[in-house]
């Protein structure tokens, strides 16, 4: 397993490009199955968890090919579904998340889709009810074999539109039913669906290959089933996380940096939730500029005056998976911040390196935990540490970064799941850290 070495306290100075977003690419992955034409994908992120999709993509028999750095083109002509039933599948389909979302495609279009219970972070429950409860809908057979962890859905005459209200917004879930109703026969209508940038991106790739979506951004969806779909272009949006991450970043390394190209319009709330914190984030064109913060950045409160929290919500909520990021921020803070994580009961636990940093953090619940913010009166200390999952890798990746002396993050594997070059692009503006093997 590979080690981060990380000499803490230099700011950093230049500017970043983002990456393309993880859990986009992870979705526009999966549509490929939908058609045997060709489909061609840009900005695809060079990192773990979309490798490994595209390795199960190339064994389910899909043909491949790099076209530059991030664009690949796709053709799913002659597809080995026996690949579905190995042994190999369930070892690789359970490495990630974004597997899952391959059965809507195959059940739409081949009448069946199997899957290992998926991997992706230990943040808590994550349960998969919605996706399967929506195939149900549509007139799937559903199976599932306990001891091997086994999903299986089936619908040999074909899948039929209905009205669906979702038990929850989920992101996946919506991404998977929306690929299984666009072939299936009639109107399928979905109330309560998730529709974060991911989604409306998927969305708006499907119509281009034929598919009939209406009520692209919002919570209810009405997909005309069609009975081919073809080939198309698409662009993946920048990855609003690995943006949010950068904020973060140079806010707490009181760094100046200008991030490039953010897509604004699909940021939702994540620049007015950093500014809460008060960070100044300027827009310039489409980029983002955040100047250095040489006196720090102090906490705003709410109208009555009441303590500053932020929590998580469904799009266009605040994103969950930057809480981890703006509670690593607010420990430098002028001010206390409460952060309340509603959707995962796991994700909150790393602090307790954090405290070992010397932050101030009371850990209320697995849900919420208050931060008492230093205002750079005193500097984290260096430490070694087990990076648990992505977001909490690069929060305390970023706790490194403004901390006195040398630390040591081990597990980076978690960290490279979603963030493509990390240590040499942060070496490209002024980072002092290393990779070791
Ligand atoms: C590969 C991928 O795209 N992963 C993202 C996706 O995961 P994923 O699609 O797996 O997450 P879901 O949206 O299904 O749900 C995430 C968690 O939130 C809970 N929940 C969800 C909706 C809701 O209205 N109320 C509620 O409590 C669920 O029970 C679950 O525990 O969405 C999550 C929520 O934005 C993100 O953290 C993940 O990065
Ligand atoms: C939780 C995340 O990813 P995954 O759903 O792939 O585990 C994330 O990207 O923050």
């Amino acid at each position: 397993m590979s080690v981060f070495q990380i000499e803490g306290g230099h700011k950093l100075k230049g500017e970043i490009i983002p990456q393309g977003a993880k859990n986009e690419a992870l979705q526009i992955l999966c549509a490929v199955l939908m058609t045997p034409d060709k489909v061609t994908i840009s900005n695809i992120p060079d990192i773990r968890d979309v490798n490994k999709l595209i390795e199960i993509l190339g064994n389910l028999g899909v043909k491949i090919q790099k076209l530059s750095k991030g664009k690949f083109s796709f053709k799913s002509d002659a597809l080995n579904l026996d690949y579905l039933e190995s042994e190999q599948f369930k070892k690789e389909g359970s490495a990630l998340r974004g597997s899952i979302m391959i059965v809507g495609p195959l059940l739409g279009r081949f009448g069946k889709g199997y899957i290992p219970k998926p991997g992706g972070d230990k943040i808590g429950r994550r349960r998969l009810d919605t996706h399967f409860e929506g195939f149900i809908n549509l007139g799937a057979e559903f199976r599932y074999n306990k001891e091997e962890r086994f999903y299986g859905v089936e619908a040999p005459e074909g899948l039929k539109g209905t009205y669906m209200l979702l038990d929850e917004a989920s992101v996946t879930g919506t991404a998977n039913i929306i690929m299984a109703a666009a072939r299936a026969e009639g109107k399928t209508t979905i109330y309560n669906a998730a529709c974060e940038p991911y989604i409306q991106q998927l969305c708006k790739m499907l119509n281009a290959m034929g598919a009939k979506i209406e009520g692209i951004g919002s919570n209810l969806l009405t997909i005309e089933g069609v009975s081919e779909l073809h080939g198309c272009e698409h662009t993946v949006l920048p990855d609003m996380i690995e943006i949010g991450s950068w904020i973060g970043l140079a806010a707490m390394t009181k760094s100046e940096l200008t991030i490039k190209n953010v897509s604004w319009d699909n940021l939702g709330l994540i620049p007015d939730t950093f500014r809460k914190l008060g960070i100044t984030i300027e827009r310039v064109n489409d980029d983002i500029f955040i100047p250095e913060h040489k006196d720090g950045y102090k906490v705003e409160s709410f109208i009555d005056g009441s303590l500053m929290a932020i929590s998580d919500a469904p799009w266009p909520g605040f994103t969950p998976d930057l809480l981890s990021i703006i509670l690593v921020v607010a420990t430098q803070a002028q001010g206390e911040v409460m952060v309340h994580q509603k959707m995962f009961e796991s994700r909150l636990f790393f602090v307790d390196k954090l405290i070992d940093m010397g932050a101030k953090i009371i850990l209320c619940d697995p849900h919420r935990a208050t931060i008492i913010g230093h205002g750079f009166k005193s500097q984290l200390k260096a430490t070694t540490m087990t990076s648990p999952d992505i977001r909490a890798g690069i929060s305390l990746l970023i706790a490194a970064l403004s901390a006195k002396g040398t630390s040591t993050i081990h597990n980076i594997e978690q960290i490279d799941r979603g963030y493509e070059n990390i240590d040499e692009r942060l070496r490209a503006v002024g980072a002092k850290i290393i990779r070791m093997d």
